[in-house]
C-alpha cells in the first residue's frame, strides 16, 4: 500500500510567532486518527522551533528548498547537514516558483535530488505544466520530461525516497483546480512512465500528491482518485481547520 500524505507548502508566509501560533492551532484540530501523514513546510528559520513543537505529534517538519552543495562559499544557501541538524528529514524540490521565479533548471534539480537522496532525505518532488502547455496539448511531455531529467538518474532502491507532487501551475494560487479526472489521468500517466523505467513494484509504491488550489471543499473527491495519494497545500494549509479538514479527507 502506498502513504497518503497532506503536506502544507508555507510558501514564503508566516513569521515566528506566526509560526508557532499555526502549529499550536494545527495540534488543537489534531484528534482522533488521520488516515495519512501530515506534514508542514514553514520557512527556514523557522524550522528548528517548528520542529521542537511539533515533538509528540504526528506532524513532520519539511523544508521548502536545500542547495545541491554540501557546504562552502555559497551565500544564502542552506545544505542539507543543516537541515538534518535541525531534525528536518525531508524536502520539496521543483516547486513551479522555483523553477519559474529563480530559474531553477532540470539539472539544478537533478543534482538537488541526488544530493538530498545521498544524505538519506526524502524529497518531495514537483511537477506540473503551464496552462499554454496543458492548452497545447504538451502537458504530458512537460511532466514526464521534468521526471526523467530531475529523477531518472536514481536507482530504484533510491526511489524509495521520492514523493511526487504534480501541481498545474494554472491551478496554484487561482482557487481553480485541476478536476479530479484530470489529476488522474496525469497521476496515472505519470505512475505508467515510472513503471516503464522502474518496473510496477517502484511505481506502485510511489505517493504522487495533488497540488493546485487543494480546499476542505474539493480534496475527498480528488483524494478518491486511485492515483492520487493526497495533497501538496498552499494557501489552506496556513489556516489550521481547513489543513486539518483536508488531512482528513481521507
Ligand atoms: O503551490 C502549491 C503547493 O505547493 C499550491 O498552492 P495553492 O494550494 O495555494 O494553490
Amino acid at each position: 500500500m502506498r502513504t497518503n500524505i497532506v503536506a502544507g507548502n508555507w510558501k514564503m508566509n508566516c513569521d515566528l510567532p506566526m509560526t508557532q501560533d499555526l502549529i499550536a492551532k494545527i495540534k488543537k484540530e489534531l484528534s482522533g486518527e488521520l488516515k495519512c501523514e501530515l506534514m508542514i513546510a514553514p520557512s527556514h528559520p523557522f524550522l528548528y522551533a517548528a520542529f521542537n513543537a511539533s515533538l509528540d505529534t504526528p506532524i513532520e517538519v519539511v523544508a521548502q528548498n536545500a542547495s545541491a552543495h554540501h557546504s562552502g562559499a555559497y551565500t544564502g544557501e542552506v545544505s542539507i547537514d543543516m537541515l538534518q541538524s535541525v531534525g528536518v528529514q525531508t524536502v520539496i524540490l521543483g516547486h513551479s516558483e522555483r523553477r519559474d521565479i529563480f530559474k531553477e533548471t532540470d539539472q539544478e534539480l537533478a543534482d538537488k535530488t541526488k544530493t538530498a537522496v545521498d544524505k538519506g532525505m526524502k524529497v518531495i518532488f514537483c511537477c506540473g505544466e503551464h496552462l499554454e502547455e496543458r492548452k497545447a496539448g504538451n502537458h504530458f511531455v512537460t511532466v514526464t520530461q521534468q521526471i526523467e531529467e530531475g529523477l531518472f538518474q536514481l536507482d530504484d532502491k533510491e526511489w524509495k525516497q521520492i514523493i511526487l507532487a504534480y501541481e498545474p501551475v494554472w491551478a496554484i494560487g487561482t482557487g481553480e483546480t485541476a478536476s479530479p479526472e484530470q489529476a488522474q489521468e496525469m497521476h496515472a500517466h505519470i505512475r505508467k512512465f515510472v513503471a516503464d523505467k522502474y518496473g510496477d513494484k517502484t511505481a506502485d509504491k510511489v505517493s504522487i500528491l495533488y497540488g493546485g488550489s487543494v480546499k476542505p471543499e474539493n480534496a475527498a473527491e480528488i483524494f478518491a482518485k486511485p492515483d492520487v495519494d493526497g495533497g501538496l497545500v498552499g494557501g489552506a494549509s496556513l489556516d489550521a481547520s481547513s489543513f486539518i479538514a483536508i488531512a482528513k479527507s481521507f
